[in-house]
C-alpha cells in the first residue's frame, strides 16, 4: 500500500540514524589560487586540506595520493543504504555526484595555479544497479582534452573485478585569469 503523510509508518518500523562530520570547505578553497590543481588535490589526498563536505555526505573519498595522477583521478565509494532510491537501488543522483566529482578533479589536475573551472555538462549512462553489500566501487576519470576555455573527460564506475556500472562524459568551462570573473557574484562575460 502507498505510504502517505496521513498514514504513518507501522509502530516498530526500524529507523536508521546516521551522523557525520565535515570541515569548513573554504579552508581548502582558500589555498586553491596559489597551487596547481595537481598540487591541491594531492595535498587533499595527504590530508593537508579538508575533503569536500559532499564527500562526507555521500561517503566517497580519494583513497590515497596514488589516486591523483596528472589527467586521471579515482574516487572510492561503498554503496550504502542511505544512498537508496525508493525502488531498491542506489539513487541515480549518487552515481552522478560521484562521477561529476571524479571528472572535475581529473580536469583540475591539468590546470595551473590561478585557473578555475566549473562543470558545464554531465552525461551519465546507468548500466548496472549499485547495491548494498557489493563492496567498494571506484569512479575512474580521465581527461580527453583541455583547451583555452573548454576541457572534456570520460569516467566509469567499476567494481574490483572491472565490471562497469556507469559511464559518463563531461564538459567543463576553464576560466583563465584574464577571463575569470573576480568573484562568484560577478557574471562571466
Ligand atoms: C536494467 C537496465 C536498465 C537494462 O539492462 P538490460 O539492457 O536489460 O541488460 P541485461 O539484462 O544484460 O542486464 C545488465 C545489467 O542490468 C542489471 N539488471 C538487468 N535486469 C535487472 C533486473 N530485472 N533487476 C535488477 N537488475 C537488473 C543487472 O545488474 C545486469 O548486470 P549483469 O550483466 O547481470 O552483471 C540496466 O542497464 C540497469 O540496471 N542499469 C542501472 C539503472 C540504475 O541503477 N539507475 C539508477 C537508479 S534509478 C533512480 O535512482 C531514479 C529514481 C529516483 C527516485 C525515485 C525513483 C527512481
Amino acid at each position: 500500500m502507498t505510504q502517505t503523510k496521513d498514514q504513518p509508518l507501522e509502530p516498530g518500523t526500524p529507523q536508521r540514524t546516521r551522523t557525520y562530520t565535515w570541515q569548513d570547505p573554504l579552508i581548502g578553497a582558500g589555498a586553491v589560487p596559489g597551487l596547481s590543481g595537481l598540487e591541491y588535490l594531492r595535498g587533499m589526498a595527504r590530508g593537508e586540506f579538508p575533503p569536500p563536505p559532499i564527500g562526507q555526505t555521500l561517503g566517497f573519498t580519494i583513497g590515497s595520493e596514488d589516486d591523483v595522477q596528472e589527467g586521471k583521478v579515482t574516487f572510492r565509494m561503498r554503496p550504502e543504504e542511505f544512498h537508496y532510491n525508493p525502488i531498491g537501488s542506489v539513487h541515480g543522483g549518487v552515481y552522478a555526484t560521484l562521477l561529476d566529482s571524479a571528472l572535475g578533479c581529473a580536469i583540475q589536475t591539468m590546470l595551473p595555479a590561478g585557473v578555475a573551472y566549473t562543470t558545464l555538462d554531465l552525461a551519465v549512462k546507468y548500466l548496472r544497479p549499485l547495491r548494498l553489500g557489493m563492496g567498494e566501487v571506484c569512479a575512474v576519470a580521465e581527461v580527453v582534452s583541455v583547451s583555452r576555455q573548454v576541457a572534456t573527460a570520460n569516467a566509469q564506475i567499476i567494481d574490483d573485478a572491472g565490471k562497469v556500472y556507469a559511464t559518463a562524459t563531461t564538459t567543463c568551462l576553464v576560466m583563465r585569469p584574464a577571463q575569470a570573473p573576480r568573484s562568484t557574484q560577478e557574471k562571466y562575460p
